[in-house]
């Protein structure tokens, strides 16, 4: 395996090329290239800072909300630039989605939490709304604990749970891809736990992006691992690799926790 690419056999899901980011003057991502595999999940790891959350909001455009942002180089996603002007943003976030580190359920009940976006994309009827929520909480391991209280208020859950609604919420639209930004570093281990084994699950039909600060967790759930430092990608390889082998001496003072 060449340094940022994947093995052969493995289909790419998101090519990333030459990509550099600006926070106006600053320069947070320098020439990042690297292959995002198709249902695998990808972890990126580096010390608070070097741009993690930077490349994974890139994914889908997140920094367009904010002025002053802005991203050169190339994300091919089937074949497109998503970071072209041309590129439809609003289509781009329903194939990508994104869960943050922070629980942020909306204001609604636990149902309209994942029908609100649906409805942004897709028309249907009450039933077929009714077995999309129904499905969309099976998959993020929630529908036991909320079957009986589907309109009471997203926020009157645990925070563990408002997390796996959070993710319920972003497989609903039925995406591609899942971009998870530290999504358990606000949970206790029991619900990291069940995060963990729900991300397991969801590999077989999403192909899943994973920024974490815990290195135990990215051995554990991840197929791959990108190691960042100061805006830029060090080291990409299979996770067994990166914490077994690695090649670069940061990426091993890093992991081995002598960094600094
Ligand atoms: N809105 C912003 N405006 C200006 N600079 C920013 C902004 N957001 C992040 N940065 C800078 O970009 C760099 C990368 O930040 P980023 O949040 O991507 O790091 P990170 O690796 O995810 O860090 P952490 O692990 O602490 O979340 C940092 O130097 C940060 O200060």
């Amino acid at each position: 395996m060449s340094e940022r690419t994947l093995p052969p056999g493995e289909n790419v899901a998101l090519q990333v090329r030459n990509l550099d980011f600006y926070y106006g003057e600053f320069k947070g991502l320098s020439k990042v290239n690297l292959d995002i595999a198709h249902k695998k999940v990808t972890a990126f790891i580096g010390p608070s800072g070097c741009g993690k959350s930077t490349l994974l909001r890139t994914f889908n455009r997140m920094y367009d909300l904010y002025p002053g942002q802005r991203a050169e180089g190339e994300i091919l996603f089937h074949g497109k630039n998503l970071l072209d002007k041309s590129q439809d943003v609003n289509l781009v976030r329903a194939k990508i989605g994104m869960v943050f580190q922070k629980p942020t359920p909306f204001p609604m009940t636990i149902y309209e939490n994942i029908a609100f976006g649906v409805r942004l994309y897709e028309r249907m009827s009450k039933s077929a709304m009714d077995d999309r929520v129904e499905w969309a909480l099976k998959k993020a391991a929630l529908w036991g604990e909320v079957k009986d209280k589907l309109n009471k208020s997203g926020l009157s859950l645990s925070g563990g749970q408002q997390q796996r609604l959070c993710i319920a919420r972003a497989v609903a639209v039925k995406p591609e891809i899942v971009l998870l930004d530290e999504p358990t570093s606000a949970l206790d281990p029991i619900s990291t736990a069940k995060v963990e084994e729900l991300i397991n699950e969801l590999k077989s039909d999403y192909t899943i992006a994973i920024v974490t600060h815990n290195m135990q967790q990215a051995a554990r759930i991840s197929d791959y691992t990108a190691f960042m430092y100061m805006g830029e990608l060090v080291e990409f390889n299979e996770t067994g690799t990166i914490f077994m082998r690695p090649a670069k001496k940061q990426t091993e003072d890093y992991i081995t926790g002598r960094f600094g």
